[in-house]
């Protein structure tokens, strides 16, 4: 379930924006508000989740918990249903069973109720407006807050949330850019600026960082934990070696259930999770760097699996 956009290459230099002056998670605070208390009472809490397409139950009983602070990490194989649990929390996807934030029940509701609800989302496929720029996609999702008849009146300036968002998310140099030029990486990091200036409480991204450099990776992975310190972040994720560096707890699901859940080494301890995900050293090595492989994704994880 990916909105898919066709977008032309990057343009020259882009590229080179992304390495050279990157995230700045340091301003990330102001954005996110010092006092993480105000959001000390949201949890996500999913309870005997179930998804069936025509007959095929790709999700059956899921059970989470994610607190505020936990940079949960959602992995499994191919298939496994990471992306249909993200689909039925955000209300793109039929289920039954229970899901609250907050204690709120979000199941049954309408994607714009459960968006209002402060629960937001990426898609492995970024979903920025494309033809709008850096600036103007920011400043709708900042709106997103407001009603229709707030929406419609034209604001003097930009808003304090937008320019600290340009900051944190390394892209105030390109404001005017067009995101539809903007490098794969830097849409990430545009969407998870629109997910932060709308205030989202509940962050559901899907690959945050697949295409992206190393260094980006790590850009990433800090402003994650940064916004995990203080909202409820769950990343469905492919990249080990990614997980391995900023998870704080990880959920292994396979064929729609959870197979185990703990910290990174808990679960590359249990011999379950071997097998039906990390097990196969083979599959590791055909696996191709960065991107989506089964088991894993980059040398360093092979090395990781041999310890195991
Ligand atoms: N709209 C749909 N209709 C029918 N089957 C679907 C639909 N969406 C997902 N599925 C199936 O549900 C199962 C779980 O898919 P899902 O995309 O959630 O897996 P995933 O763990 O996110 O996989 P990946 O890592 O490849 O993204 C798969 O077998 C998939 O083919």
């Amino acid at each position: 379930m990916t909105e898919q956009h066709t977008a032309p290459e990057p343009a020259a230099g882009l590229e080179e924006g992304v390495a050279g002056v990157g995230i700045d998670v340091s301003s990330a605070d102001s954005l996110l508000g010092v006092d993480g208390s105000r959001f000390r009472h949201d949890y996500l809490e999913v309870r005997g989740l179930r998804v069936e397409f025509d007959g095929f139950v790709a999700v059956q009983g899921v059970d989470l918990t994610v607190t505020a602070g936990d940079l949960r990490f959602l992995i499994g194989p191919n298939g496994a249903g990471k992306t249909t649990i993200v689909d039925a929390i955000t209300g793109l996807a039929r289920a039954t069973g229970s899901v609250k934030f907050g204690g709120v029940e979000l199941l049954g509701r309408k994607t714009h109720r459960i968006a209002r609800a402060g629960v937001g989302r990426t898609f492995q496929t970024a979903s920025v407006f494309e033809e709008l720029s850096v600036l103007q996609n920011l400043d709708i999702a900042a709106g997103a807050r407001r009603g229709p008849a707030a929406l419609l009146r034209r604001r003097g300036r930009v808003p304090e949330s937008v320019e600290q968002a340009l900051e944190t998310i390394g892209l105030a140099h390109l404001r005017d850019t067009q995101a539809g030029i903007l490098a794969h990486g830097q849409k990430q990091w545009l969407e998870i600026g629109m997910l932060l200036v709308q205030d989202a409480r509940l962050l559901l991204l899907d690959e945050p960082v697949a295409g992206m450099s190393q260094a980006e990776r790590e850009q990433t992975g800090d402003l994650l934990q940064r916004i995990g310190a203080q909202r409820t972040v769950v990343v469905v994720e492919h990249d080990m070696e990614f997980l391995r560096s900023f998870a704080s707890s990880v959920t292994v699901l396979h064929m729609g259930r959870v197979l185990a859940e703990g910290t990174y080494a808990q679960v590359q301890a249990d011999p379950r999770v071997q097998e039906v995900y990390l097990g196969s050293a083979g599959a590791t090595r055909g696996a191709r760097r960065g991107g989506r492989g089964t088991t894993g994704t980059d040398d360093s994880t092979a090395g990781d699996e041999k310890e195991a």
